[in-house]
């Protein structure tokens, strides 16, 4: 189940620094600068690192967090947080090579299988993702890889794309390419797949209750950081690197979120507006209800429904750093719960940010292209609809129903609300485009919002905006 931008991350930064601190050969072939001994985290010596600064240590470090990543047991952020937490005295570069390192072979796994051919260990994965994703020069792995390594890797250098599969160009399980490539449109799968498999870039949401975008956007210049606004939402900046910044003190005091562009624009399809009764059917730890809050201008109601009370609980020290207080989080047993019955026909907008199988945010999760199957988007679904259904009950007349996924799959998307349509004629759809551009946001995004990281260059998302008929009417 996916939670898309509010995890922590795994080298302890608010967002991880997939992509950041390139260890590849410098343009030209240049190596990049020896760091100095204390940052090398547990190395023995400088002189036991490479040019690239990795040493034998930190090499089997990574092979061995890839190894327990590889056999799908826990989420990659999971498992690499949990290594971080247990190996506190690593330093920020050397977390960086083993999250980076990591994330890369997991894009490219299947591509790195082909290049390898047959059974290949992680050791073989990692020392191919270096050789062939990160560009690394043989001298690189002198005194890092055995004779027989040596040679293998040489090998693979001369490995072209030729015979390789359309779904280890892509690097996607044969199922998932299947479903992607309904329309037969081969180069439109490629750019997509090649989009997804390049890390996402960091967006932050200000929070218009503290401070104004171009406040924020000068603050974090004067920080030294290189920001720009973001172009489709109203409340966006974007970074070109990304910094550590749960200590900032703009974060601290709540004058800001981290999250994706593609999500801020969720709520602007909800609109509330002040002093409503708002419904965040499926707030997690509260990504959209913070910015329906402060959309509502912290009036009215707005519940935070979730089944996960571990989820609700992160929500808590947000909304009060947010300056919310029209935020009321309730721990659901399930989505027809009592608690949810008391509310029918009264909500003037619901949200469901429906739990999906994520396949959106794989720029941020690429383990979960491996870790989904048919089979679990299919209990997927089947939650899904459930869900919608129940949350609609909660409509009033003339009130708004938003569903939403950060899926790709038109089973998880368009399937469930055409469903849904289909056996609830009181609702009929509105045109999400016109919402959005109503409100002066940009975004060719048809009757149904869909973002995709190769269109948009945001996660993937989905949305469609549906209003219950008035009782007039
Ligand atoms: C995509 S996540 C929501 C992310 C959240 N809206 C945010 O912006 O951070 C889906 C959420 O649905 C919750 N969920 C799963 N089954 C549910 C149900 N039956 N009723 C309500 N919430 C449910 C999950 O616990 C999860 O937090």
């Amino acid at each position: 189940m996916n939670t898309r931008q509010t995890k922590r991350q795994p080298t302890g930064g608010v967002r991880a620094p997939r992509g950041a601190g390139p260890r590849r050969p410098a343009a030209g072939g240049r190596a990049p600068e020896r760091r100095p001994a204390a940052a090398a985290g547990g190395e023995a010596a400088p002189a036991a690192l490479n040019p690239a600064g990795v040493g034998r240590a930190l090499l089997t470090q990574a092979v061995q967090v890839l190894g327990e990543v590889l056999t799908f047991a826990h989420p990659a952020d999971a498992v690499l947080s949990r290594h971080f937490r247990e190996n506190h005295a690593l330093g920020h570069r050397d977390r960086g090579f083993i999250a980076e390192s990591v994330y890369g072979v997991l894009r490219r796994l299947r591509w790195l299988r082909a290049l390898a051919g047959g059974q290949t260990t992680p050791r073989q994965l990692l020392l191919a993702w270096l050789a062939r994703g990160e560009g690394w020069p043989q001298r690189y792995f002198d005194g890092l890889v055995s004779v027989s390594e040596r040679d293998w890797l040489n090998g693979l250098r001369g490995h072209g794309a030729e015979n390789i599969s359309l779904g280890e160009r892509a690097d996607l399980p044969d199922w998932l390419l299947e479903r992607l490539l309904a329309d037969g449109d081969e180069e439109a799968l490629l750019a997509l797949a090649h989009s997804l498999n390049r890390p996402a870039p960091l967006d932050l949401r200000v929070n218009p209750l503290k401070m104004s975008r171009d406040e924020l956007l000068a603050r974090l210049r004067a920080d030294g950081l290189q920001v720009e606004p973001g172009v489709l939402s109203p409340l966006a900046v974007r970074l070109n690197r990304k910094p550590a910044l749960q200590k900032h003190p703009a974060f601290v005091d709540g004058s800001f979120e981290v999250q994706d562009q593609g999500s801020q624009l969720l709520a602007y399809l909800v609109q509330p507006r002040r002093g409503e009764l708002v419904v965040d059917f499926c707030a997690g730890a509260g990504g959209k209800t913070l910015h329906l809050g402060a959309l509502m201008r912290s009036t009215g109601r707005l519940y935070a429904f979730d089944v996960s009370e571990r989820r609700l609980a992160r929500l808590k020290p947000r909304m009060a750093r947010a300056g919310l207080s029209n935020v009321h989080p309730v721990a659901i047993a399930h989505e027809n719960d009592a608690r949810v019955k008391r509310l029918a026909g009264k909500a003037d907008r619901v949200l469901v940010d429906a739990p999906c199988s994520g396949l959106g945010t794989l720029r941020r999760n690429p383990d979960l292209k491996w870790r989904q199957t048919p089979e679990s988007v299919a209990e997927m679904t089947a939650k899904q609809g459930a869900i919608l259904a129940a949350a609609a009950r909660l409509v009033r007349p003339g009130g708004r129903l938003v569903y939403a996924t950060c899926s790709l799959l038109a089973e998880e998307n368009d399937a469930v609300v055409d469903a849904f349509l289909a056996a609830h004629p009181e609702f009929r759809e509105v045109d999400a485009g016109e919402v959005l551009a109503r409100q002066d946001i940009p975004v060719a995004a048809g009757a149904r919002l869909r973002l995709s990281p190769a269109e948009q260059d945001t996660d993937g998302f989905f949305a469609a905006v549906l209003e219950r008929a008035d009782a007039h009417a």
